[in-house]
């Protein structure tokens, strides 16, 4: 170790359930290590020995149920906190346990017909305002389940296109978690998806079914959303039809704050989007994270039906602003198509080979050198067919003239020619599609809606006079004859 690591190293004692809390700042990096003891971020366990790297104004806490000793390399804001909503989680955790063991003894034929136990296993439905910590808790409550060594595989599903969960802002998505998720850096809340960069970089990387939304916020087109909430229901409930084990596990669905509270239309769109949750995911245990409010309304729809909790928030959770959530998905685009990029806290070694030689890891992993090299190619305007859902700039139902209707409905598919004036397609991020139906009688006008997500790319240039334009894509393989959908997200390197 440098004489530099020293001077900046500082060992902190922390009492049992008590949390060691930090926010980076931008441009800055941190380095923890465990020298004593058990302690765990965000319900994934460290391994003692070895530095955690974070970085890219990650916030997060290092909690221990026993008592731990910490190295923090590189001092941030930082606090300890004896008061933690941390039992409360765990008791969660404990309940869910026992309904996974229930529902896997009646999959495997251990209980009797007339055993009128509920052996349905629990899928849970996380809401609360914004910055109430619901994607942690959702962490938490996942890792936990894949820490209890019954090789439980819970299916992760992110509700809010703003965030983006395991893959890019403007998809709703689903995954199965069988490794507990790692915090290095927000542009991946929730470990890294094998998407981006060939699966062998990260062992730990997810694969997530994932739709195109296109926007970041619910209330732009919330019939849309509620659609595809429904596609992705249906598309999890296959996949585990076959899948015992995912079955029991059970899932956890973390969802916007937009779901939370709302106003005039948007109120009623808000509980539709709710109920697309509950049916589609067939929600039976409902969380509502410190908001008496939504509790009650919740205890009042569903309470007959299923479990309503309310849960507190953690006085760590991190009031995230607006620059701030474009800051990290600004930083998500260019992570999938370039890979991470971050400076080590100083007097730690700058080449991520010899970070990991040094036995250092980032989200879990040892770092590796290694940049992705996205492909930049030119292409006809007619090589690829970019679709537009419903109108660019729809006025709301409630601005429309009494009696008008739309002309162009939210659901409806255009065809976007990038040389139009009002085409906007410089900068424009599309996600690729996955192929339409083989057998042409059983296509329909609104397949694309229905079609999940490959991949993205991004229009970099656009030639109006010879009706070329250049496309930015992770890999080299041909775009000719893809199905692309554009929607109101940009990204300029
Ligand atoms: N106990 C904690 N200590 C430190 N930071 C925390 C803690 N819990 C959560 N955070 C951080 O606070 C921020 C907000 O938390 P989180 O994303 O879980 O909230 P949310 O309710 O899902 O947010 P959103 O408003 O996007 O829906 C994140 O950066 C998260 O890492």
């Amino acid at each position: 170790m440098s004489s530099e690591a020293i001077a900046t190293s500082r060992d902190w004692v922390l009492g049992a359930e008590c949390e060691y809390r930090f926010e980076l700042d931008q441009g800055t990096s941190l380095a923890i290590k465990l020298t004593q003891g058990q302690a765990e971020i965000f319900g994934a366990e460290l391994v003692e020995g070895k530095t955690y790297i974070f970085y890219e104004e990650c916030k997060a806490a290092v909690y221990t149920w026993q008592g731990c000793t910490i190295q923090i390399r590189q001092p941030s804001t930082e606090y300890v906190s004896e008061e933690t909503p941390m039992t409360a989680y765990a008791n969660l955790h404990i309940a869910f346990e026992a309904m996974r063991v229930r529902a896997l003894d009646r999959a495997n034929g251990n209980m009797h017909a007339s055993d009128t136990e509920d052996t349905e296993p629990p899928r849970v439905l996380i809401l609360g305002p914004e910055n109430s910590g619901k994607t942690s808790i959702a962490k938490i409550l996942v890792n936990y389940a894949t820490r209890a060594g019954q090789n439980w595989s819970p299916t992760l599903i992110n509700v809010n296109p703003g965030e983006g969960g395991c893959i890019l802002p403007g998809t709703i998505s689903a995954a199965s978690v069988t490794t507990p998720l790692q915090t290095s850096t927000p542009a991946h809340t929730l470990g890294s998806s094998a998407t981006s960069a060939p699966a062998h970089m990260s062992s730990n990387a997810l694969v997530p079914l994932a739709y195109w939304y296109g926007h970041a916020d619910t209330k732009r087109n919330p019939l849309l959303l509620d659609r595809l909430i429904r596609n992705l229901g249906e598309n999890v409930w296959e996949k585990l039809a076959d899948d015992t084990q995912g079955r029991v596990s059970g899932c956890i669905i973390d969802t916007p704050s937009s779901f939370a509270a709302g106003s005039g239309n948007s109120e009623q769109h808000r509980q539709s989007l709710i109920k697309a949750c509950v049916d589609a995911f067939r929600i039976n245990v409902i969380l509502v994270v410190g908001h008496e409010k939504l509790n009650v309304e919740m205890q009042r729809t569903y309470g007959t039906r299923m479990a309503v909790v309310k849960i507190p928030k953690s006085g760590g959770v991190v009031e995230l602003d607006g620059p701030y959530r474009a800051r990290v998905r600004r930083r998500q685009m260019q992570a999938y198509f370039y890979g991470e990029r971050f400076a080590p806290p100083p007097g730690m070694p700058a080449l991520a080979s010899a970070l990991a030689a040094a036995g250092y890891l980032i989200g879990g992993e040892p770092p590796a050198d290694f940049t992705l090299a996205p492909a930049s190619s030119v292409i006809g305007f007619g090589d690829l067919a970019i679709w537009r859902i419903g109108e660019e700039t729809m006025a709301p139902v409630s601005a429309l003239p009494i009696g008008a209707t739309r002309v162009v409905s939210e659901m409806q598919p255009l065809a976007v020619d990038p040389g139009a004036p009002s085409a906007g397609m410089h900068g424009a991020v599309l996600a690729l599609l996955a192929d339409p139906h083989p057998d042409e009688t059983e296509r329909y006008d609104e397949e694309v809606l229905d079609l999940h997500v490959v991949g993205f790319v991004v229009i970099t240039a656009v030639d109006v006079p010879n009706r070329r334009m250049t496309v930015l894509a992770p890999g080299q393989g041909s775009l000719t004859g893809r199905t692309a959908v554009v929607g109101s997200f940009e990204w300029q390197e």
